[in-house]
């Protein structure tokens, strides 16, 4: 479905990025994990088609990367709604961008409030409802395109730590439904692992792969399985992160 040859991304003399080789099946969730600033979310961004790379190829179904499309979604930590926008306007939003009339976008969005656990805050403003209602809505929002290819950067980032836990099982019910293509960002190996497939680990800037290390676990996945306690120990080792008591 995805598909990275040798992607590079430059500033001015900043190298940020790459070479990157990835291949990304069809409906399957990919987490990556990486350093902070080694240019996770520049890769989103190029694959967004919100910015082009330096160099080599991206394609997404086949067809080359050339700009933004609605078949590719990308979801930010957190302000992503328009704050002058009530919910169900936010999220019947990019409908309505695709031609679909008001009164259609809007009962759609009300539906998908429902499926994300905000039905009553139809009219409500961003301003007015917690982080994570704003997350839920963001991701409504997303979903509501149905788009082929979703990506994911730190969408729960700035969530406390239960909110985060409770939104990563309800993304979890979301993406079975529909299952898009996900690549998420995420600092937080336990996140990548309670939901991902794969887990793509990248070295300090300019990212490139260390490994991909798969997560062969049915969802939903009980957080304290030994076998995720392990994949956790390997994909913070290849992070250099200790995680051995030192002898004395
Ligand atoms: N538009 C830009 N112009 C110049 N430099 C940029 C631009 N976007 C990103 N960079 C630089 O590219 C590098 C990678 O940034 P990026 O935001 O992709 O990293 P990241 O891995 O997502 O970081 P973090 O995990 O801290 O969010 C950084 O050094 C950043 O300063």
């Amino acid at each position: 479905m995805i598909q990275l040859e040798r992607v590079t991304q430059t500033y001015g003399n900043l190298h940020a990025l790459g070479p990157i080789t990835l291949s990304t099946e069809a409906e399957t969730f990919t987490a990556l994990v990486g350093p902070s600033g080694c240019g996770k979310s520049t890769l989103l961004r190029l694959i967004a088609g919100l910015e082009p790379p330096s160099s080599g190829r991206i394609t997404v179904g086949g067809l080359p990367v050339t700009g933004p499309s609605p078949q590719r979604i990308l979801v930010f930590q957190e302000e992503a709604l328009f704050p002058w926008l009530t919910l169900e306007r936010n999220v019947a939003f990019g409908l309505e961008v695709c031609g679909v009339p008001k009164r259609a976008a809007l009962e759609q969005a009300r539906t998908w409030l429902d499926r994300v656990h905000l039905a009553g805050f139809e009219h409500y403003y961003p301003h007015q409802v917690s982080g994570g209602m704003r997350q839920r809505a963001a991701l409504a929002r997303a979903l509501i395109l149905n788009p082929q290819v979703l990506l994911l950067d730190e969408p729960f980032g700035a969530l406390d730590a239960l909110t985060r836990l409770k939104l990563q099982e309800e993304l979890v019910t979301l993406w079975e439904s529909r299952r898009p293509t996900v690549l998420l960002v995420t600092h937080d190996v336990e996140e990548a692992l309670f939901l991902a497939d794969r887990v793509v680990v990248l070295s300090p800037r300019p990212a490139r792969i260390l490994a991909e290390v798969p997560v062969p676990l049915p969802r939903p996945r009980a957080r304290g399985a030994p076998r995720l306690a392990e994949l956790k120990r390997e994909i913070l080792a290849l992070l250099g992160v200790q995680t051995e008591v030192p002898h004395a």
